[in-house]
């Protein structure tokens, strides 16, 4: 009998032996198909068959979103779409949930990469890092720089109380940071560990620092636009290591003009790779290339999760790390 089919959409870098170990118990291809286009006439003939695809963020240059569109193109054979990225906002739930296709994510194995990045950006956008090097690479030295802040006394809210949120709390109390939240649900006090549980007015009215750490999906896009920072402290500092499009860019770039917002620190973007003029004129403002899970080991650990995905697929017909809505919607 033949072994199920596995197609890796993107490559694989880091765990090249524990993918090629998949082939106890499946046939594996790459995708060779150049867009969309040619990956649909592929789903009709040698990925007919296909069963699992091992997905990666950048994927999406080949095939675009995964869609309903494109869902209605797959093989009715195709029930597992396992994604290498915490944030899958790249792929449609409902249409996946609605083909009875499970969808898995990378959660906790990004969460300290993605943290150390995102407690940089807060450190640096409250300390006016940005200022001081570009000042340094023009030689005023730290004459331009303005005076910064401490984060010591400082009330942090985190938009996103995950596991990426909760990283960020652990780290921002070490440099004397208070830390509130928001989320969807309350968590449990083992899991919020002494943070206080505000409404979303609340933590905006009140926190001197605004973390955002929220998954992007239909109803969390511009969550953070002109009236959720009208609402804000004047001078609040803001990072964002989720997706950009959580946050209206435009009207960041307003409020940064108005010193509503007094400095921030961005590894994510609405558009990316393209970033608004208004954010990379800004000198207060600290930009990274979406760097948050960059590092050996955790692209490693994440590409390994996705593999164990496969195999749990395969070899068990469900995947270890169901996303949060196919979860709660009890559908597998
Ligand atoms: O894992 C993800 O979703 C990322 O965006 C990596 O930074």
């Amino acid at each position: 009998m033949s072994k199920p089919h596995v197609l890796l959409l993107g490559d694989i870098t880091h765990a090249k032996a524990e993918w090629e170990a998949l082939s106890d118990v499946a046939t594996l291809s790459i995708c060779d198909s150049g867009n969309r286009e040619q990956f649909i006439k592929d789903l009709k003939g040698k990925y007919s068959d296909v069963v699992a695809v091992f997905r990666t963020f950048k994927s999406v240059g080949i095939t675009g979103r995964i869609d309903a569109e494109l869902i209605k193109e797959f093989p009715p054979t195709l029930k597992f779409v396992c994604h290498n990225g915490a944030g899958y906002d790249q792929i449609d739930v409902e249409p996946c949930s609605a083909a009875g296709i499970q969808i898995s994510n990378c959660p906790s194995t990004v969460d300290d990469a993605t943290a150390d990045v995102n407690m940089m950006l807060i450190l640096g956008a409250l300390r006016n890092f940005n200022q001081a090097a570009v000042g340094l690479r023009r030689g005023e030295w730290n004459s331009t720089t303005p005076l910064a802040n401490d984060p010591e006394g400082k009330l942090l809210g985190i938009v996103g109380m995950g596991g990426i949120g909760r990283a960020v709390k652990r780290r921002a109390e070490a440099f004397g940071m208070t830390v509130q939240y928001y989320n969807r649900r309350e968590l449990s006090p083992e899991l919020s560990a002494g943070a206080k549980y505000v409404s979303f007015d609340e933590l905006l009215a009140t926190s001197d620092v605004i973390s955002l750490n929220l998954p992007l999906n239909a109803n969390t896009r511009h969550t953070i636009n002109k009236a959720a920072f009208d609402k804000m402290k004047d001078g609040v500092v803001i990072a964002n290591t989720a997706r950009g499009a959580v946050m209206d860019e435009a009207a960041l770039v307003e409020a940064l003009e108005s010193g509503k917002v007094k400095s921030c620190g961005l590894d994510v973007f609405e558009n990316e790779p393209t970033i608004h003029e208004g954010l990379l004129k800004n000198e207060k403002v600290m930009l990274l290339p979406h760097v948050g899970t960059l590092t050996y080991e955790t692209q490693k650990k994440m590409e390994v999760q996705v593999i164990d995905n496969i195999r749990a697929a395969i070899t068990s017909a469900k995947v270890n790390t169901l996303v949060p809505e196919q979860v709660a919607a009890g559908i597998f």
